[in-house]
């Protein structure tokens, strides 16, 4: 990756009587433009998203979406879904006065960016995409009901834990219920046993200063709230929109590479492949050695790599 570096303009746009978002801009002021997507719903951006783009080449934009990170107010979830994410995006591009720009994002970074890319195809550059999550019923299954739960028995315990048993057949509506309790001790316990599952099955191997991130009350909170929020609501989008043929029609002739690990559980490979097979346009990397995260190695090597190719686009 890049070495870090830091933004030479930071703000915040107002983007609804409640919302206000914040960005920040780094990297060569007239270079081309990218948005930095992040994950989660609710992840929020980090400094070391900026080292994916060569700073001399990109104008580098992030983001922290609705509720998100330092965008307020914190872990709100009215007036929070998909398409107001969407609508943001280009309130934010156009503010910036930018004509077009290339979007990069991984896991939901994924999904918004698809989302976006098929509401506004003639705003979109290229894309740079990394644990392809749609946001299916399938997936969501997979990871909060049951299947990685086989693979990280310790720590499934861990998230079992708060829910009580007779709860335990739907993960999401009984955390739903947690998460948005008016005892703020239950709800904070909550969101740090749905983040620290998360964190925790993120990686190949097993990251704890990764996992530590779970501990963060602020994190903890905006990260798990905004996710099952967005979860409970099916992402506000039908089952599987995201790769129904007219929607990918809409993109395919944009420029595409897409980085999966292989031992990815949050999001797994499955994904990726069935975008591949409607898209067959797009460039998929399976990484052999990897989990999720975008930190890992073999992922962050290829995301590089990608956004160098494109830089001259
Ligand atoms: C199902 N959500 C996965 C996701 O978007 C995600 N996983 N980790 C993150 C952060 C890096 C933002 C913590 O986001």
């Amino acid at each position: 990756m890049y070495p870090d570096i830091q933004p030479y303009e930071t703000s915040t746009l107002k983007v609804s009587d409640i919302h206000t978002l914040y960005y920040e801009i780094s990297g060569n002021k007239d270079g081309t433009p990218v948005i930095f997507v992040h994950g989660g719903p609710g992840g929020g951006c980090d400094e070391k998203d900026r080292s994916f783009f060569n700073p001399n080449k990109y104008k580098i934009i992030l983001l922290d979406q609705r509720g998100a990170g330092r965008s307020t107010p914190s872990a709100c979830l009215e007036e929070n879904t998909t398409w107001d994410l969407v609508k943001d995006l280009e309130k934010l591009r156009e503010a910036l006065k930018i004509e077009k720009w290339h979007i990069f994002g991984g896991s939901w970074g994924s999904t918004l960016s698809l989302a976006y890319a098929q509401s506004h195809p003639d705003r979109v550059k290229s894309l740079v995409l990394r644990g392809i999550f749609i946001l299916r019923k399938s997936e969501l299954k997979f990871f909060y009901q049951e299947g990685a739960s086989h693979l990280f028995p310790e720590a499934w315990d861990e998230y079992l834990e708060p829910i009580p048993e007779a709860e335990r057949h739907d993960m999401i509506l009984a955390y739903h219920a947690q998460l948005n309790s008016v005892d703020e001790g239950t709800k904070i316990r909550a969101a740090k046993a749905w983040s620290k599952w998360e964190m925790t099955t993120s990686k190949l191997y097993v990251d704890p200063s990764y996992v530590k991130r779970a501990e963060s009350d602020d994190f903890a909170n905006a990260f798990a709230r905004i996710e099952n929020h967005y979860f409970v609501n099916d992402g506000f989008m039908r089952d599987g929109q995201l790769l129904e043929k007219q929607e990918i029609d809409k993109i395919r002739h944009i420029p595409c590479i897409v980085v999966q690990g292989r031992y990815d559980v949050v999001c797994p490979a499955t994904t990726a492949y069935a975008l591949k097979k409607v898209w067959p346009e797009l460039e998929l990397h399976i990484v052999p050695d990897a989990g999720h995260s975008s930190r890992e190695i073999g992922i962050a090597k290829l995301l590089v790599e990608a956004t160098d190719k494109f830089a001259n686009k």
